[in-house]
């Protein structure tokens, strides 16, 4: 991968070029994070403790315009899945803006707009990087939208990974049917299924890092949890399902009216 500074925006802040995209990294006391401006796409944070990225990015990743980033967060908006063209939505494949940011000792905090052709506001998110990780999406659009926080967490081995406190009726995209299913949650095969989020917040129990990373769903109606297993997946290598889960935050049931947020606070325990 081909990457370049563009510009220093601040001792903390700056702006860099990977292939075809641009992406603003965060280097501070409070950790490290990288946000491409395709999507406002959080695929890389590493809180200052912490060793390992929280986030799962695909090996393959080939920065290029217009093809959603493999990992990260991407932010599914103003749809889910194929509910419309593209697949989730436009939002993580437009260039949104740097609108705002605040440093201090102990946070910083970056906030993406995106806008219209007409330059009018269609929604915003804002990070909030302390030792935790807090988004918080806006809908700005007139109409109710649907909206997901489509985070990838990087895994030490699939095999050895529990979800849990999900509650243990699911739907399950594959079948689209309702379905029981074990509480806390192991995953051996494809799964693709929507949890009501009435439960709070996903704790993800990593037997292989050691460590327990807890995914607190803010005012969300829904829990996606995806791993393709097997099923070749665009911009993702034949072994990649193997270290990374999808557990999403999202408003697939219940639609984001104007003027709404979805969010998620990600920390590890
Ligand atoms: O390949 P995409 O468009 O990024 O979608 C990946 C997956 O995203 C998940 O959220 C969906 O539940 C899956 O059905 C989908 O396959």
């Amino acid at each position: 991968m081909e990457s370049k500074l563009i510009k220093q925006i601040t001792p903390a802040i700056s702006l860099h070029q990977y292939n075809e995209i641009p992406v603003i990294k965060l280097n501070h006391a409070v950790g490290q994070a990288e946000i491409a401006l395709q999507g406002a796409h959080l695929f890389s944070w590493k809180p200052a403790y912490c060793p390992q990225d929280v986030l799962w990015l695909s090996e393959i990743e080939p920065f290029k315009l217009g093809t959603a980033i493999r990992g990260g967060i991407p932010i599914c908006y103003p749809w889910f899945n194929n509910a419309g063209t593209p697949s989730h939505g436009f939002a993580r494949i437009s260039l949104w803006q740097l609108s705002d940011y605040e440093v201090s000792a102990e946070k910083v905090q970056l906030e993406f707009s995106l806008f219209s052709e007409q330059r009018l506001i269609i929604a915003k998110i804002q990070f909030v990087f302390t030792g935790e990780c807090e988004i918080t999406f806006t809908n700005y659009a007139e109409e109710n939208a649907q909206a997901a926080l489509h985070t990838y967490f990087r895994v030490g081995d699939i095999r050895q990974l529990e979800l849990y406190n999900l509650p243990t009726r699911v739907f399950n995209s594959l079948t689209q049917t309702e379905e029981n299913v074990p509480s806390p949650r192991t995953i051996g095969e494809l799964v693709d299924c929507v949890y009501s989020a009435e439960l709070g917040a996903t704790l993800i129990q990593d037997n292989q890092l050691n460590r327990k990373i807890n995914v607190e769903h803010i005012n969300a109606s829904d829990i996606v949890v995806w791993n393709p297993w097997h099923k070749p997946t665009g911009g993702m290598s034949e072994t990649g399902y193997q270290t990374m889960v999808c557990v999403e935050s999202a408003r697939i049931n219940k639609r984001l009216n104007s003027g709404e947020r979805l969010g998620v606070k990600i920390s590890l325990r």
